[in-house]
């Protein structure tokens, strides 16, 4: 069945003709309420939203067949992106496609600030032709302070220094190299609020950016400062801002995103220094097919191949990589519920080992898939695009080491797990044929296939002990379709890893675990 993907928000129709090319499935509903979408939320794979609709934690619990939540842009903060993680839904944005187009409207605001564009427009219609009115201030020479110099930023600032402003930045995460290759000076937020003409935001409102701009901030720019939002509501105090300007410390501000949104009413509605506009940002038509179209690859790509790009909450998987890495994604699923299954024992810590080939791999994807298949027999809702967060939260040191090929093998997984009792590992490849394999459990080698029923038995190498297991096996009408032994040496450990048709129950199990020179027996399912 062709996978189904929901268009919620008003986006070009490009999104809708990819996806059908690509034979997934598009209804376009939008401006649903929250009610509505949580009624219909369970007919699709997919959805695909801007900035109107949200996903919130309560549409998410809805959700039994979502997979993946689409932004066409960036911001995501209309996405409650935990609740998703949490139940293994992949949110991925389309992070560059409107980013030029958003940058220019920066740019644009800061014009219609100096010049008082948008009044002079209103006084000329109005036939009033207020010449002396409209005193504006010249741009060049002007100091720009650009806070979060990101990939908006960085457009606003190489656009600045072409209008030959001097450009400064804030954000923590800029490196020197990176300031000097844009030519700009990365200074402090204090330094930047005390010499700026001009304040421009681009960071995503987070914990750490709300309100960064608030009484406190404003009182130290300098007097005369433009302040320009064109990021996200709630990086700016509005009352605040609105008593700054008031007070003429403020002399003008651009504002295209607000607190609260869709903003019919806003406390700086009406005032002469404030331009708006109703978060035109990404409203070009040249932003709103590249979005459209790259969100529309994307999920087509994610539900129909198993690709990720641009997802927040999990590694990316490139299209021509995932094929390749399904049977290695398997195997480490594999490897994991293995030693998931047999563990007892909180986990203290895992190394992962990647030899040959694989060490080569997306081994970020693959130790998601292994630890989403440890912690799975452990914890209830653990999956692939939250287990390292849930490891992480638990306290489980996760290791990884790469090696180049040691042994038979071309390549090979090897997982080590320590728990405050033991330590434990199983490895595995994949073979030609593209299916996994375990090869060796506690140093011991063996060659077996993980059937969805398998009876994992430790003994003592002994003879008898086949012949009796099978007899139990068959006295409880379990029929064997594998048979799989491996041993330390003669007389020594021994394990057997047996598929089997049905469900192994506990008095049997029992019965097993009774037979002579057996240590332990469990019955694993994948
Ligand atoms: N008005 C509109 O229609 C649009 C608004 N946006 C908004 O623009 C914002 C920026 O987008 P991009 O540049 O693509 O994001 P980005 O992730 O490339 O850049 C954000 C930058 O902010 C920096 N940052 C994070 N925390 C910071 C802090 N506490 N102080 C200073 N800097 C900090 C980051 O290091 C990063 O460099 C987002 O909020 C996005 O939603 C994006 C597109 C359209
Ligand atoms: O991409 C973003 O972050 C934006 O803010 C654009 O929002 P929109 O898609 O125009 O509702």
């Amino acid at each position: 069945m062709a996978p189904r993907v929901l268009i919620a928000d008003k986006m070009s129709a490009r999104a809708v003709d990819v996806l059908t090319e690509r034979g997934v499935e598009a209804d376009v509903k939008t401006g649903l309420d929250r009610d509505q979408l949580i009624e219909i939320i369970n007919d699709y794979d997919g959805v695909i939203v801007r900035s109107a609709t949200k996903i919130t934690e309560k549409v998410i619990e809805a959700s039994e067949r979502l997979k993946v939540v689409g932004r066409a842009g960036i911001g995501v903060d209309n996405i409650d992106v935990k609740a998703a993680t949490a139940k293994g839904i992949i949110v991925m944005n389309a992070p560059s496609g409107n980013a030029i187009t958003t940058a220019e409207h920066a740019i644009s605001m800061m014009m219609a600030l100096a010049r008082q564009v948008p009044q002079a427009n209103a006084s000329t219609h109005a036939g009033k032709w207020e010449k002396s009115r409209f005193m504006g201030m010249e741009i060049t020479g002007k100091t720009l302070g650009i806070v979060g110099c990101g990939n908006i930023g960085s457009i606003v600032a190489e656009r600045a220094l072409g209008l030959k402003m001097r450009v400064i930045a804030f954000d923590p995460f800029l490196t020197d190299e990176r300031a000097v290759q844009l030519g700009v000076e990365k200074v402090s937020l204090d330094d930047l609020l005390a010499r700026a003409d001009i304040i421009s935001l681009h960071t995503p409102l987070t914990d750490k950016t709300r309100g960064i701009i608030d009484a406190a901030a404003l009182a130290k720019t300098r007097k005369g400062v433009r302040i320009i939002n064109c990021a996200r509501g709630g990086l700016v105090v509005e009352a605040d801002l609105k008593a700054a300007i008031e007070s003429g410390h403020v002399a003008g501000a651009a504002l295209d995103v607000f607190e609260e949104e869709p903003a019919k009413e806003n406390v700086l509605f009406g005032m002469e220094e404030v331009v708006c506009t109703p978060h035109l940002g990404a409203s070009t038509t040249e932003a709103q097919e590249n979005v459209a179209v790259q969100i529309a690859e994307q999920v087509a790509n994610y539900l129909l191949h198993g690709a990720v790009a641009n997802a927040l909450n999990m590694p990316s998987i490139s299209a021509d990589e995932a094929p390749r890495l399904k049977p290695f994604i398997k195997l480490a699923e594999q490897l994991g519920s293995f030693a998931g299954q047999l563990t007892e024992s909180s986990i203290k810590g895992i190394t992962i080992e990647y030899a040959g080939d694989v060490a080569e791999m997306n081994t970020k994807a693959l130790s998601s898939a292994l630890l989403a298949g440890l912690l799975a027999p452990i914890l209830t809702e653990v999956n692939m695009v939250n287990a390292p967060i849930v490891a992480e939260s638990r306290g489980m040191a996760v290791d990884e080491v790469r090696q180049s090929k040691r042994g038979v093998y071309d390549t090979y997984i090897r997982l080590i797990v320590r728990t405050e009792r033991q330590q434990r590992s199983v490895a595995g490849t994949v073979f030609s044929d593209g299916k996994p394999r375990i090869i060796q459990i506690k140093g011991i080698n063996m060659e077996a296939e993980l059937g969805p029923h398998m009876l994992y038995v430790t003994n003592e190498d002994k003879p008898g002990f086949i012949g009796a297991l099978g007899m139990a096996l068959g006295d409880g009408g379990i029929n064997i379709a594998t048979f799989n032994l491996g041993r330390q040496e003669r007389g020594g450990d021994a394990i057997a890893l047996i598929e089997v048709d049905d469900t192994v129950q506990p008095d049997l199990l029992a019965k097993v675990r009774a037979l002579p020179h057996v240590r332990d027996a469990k019955f694993l399912t994948f």
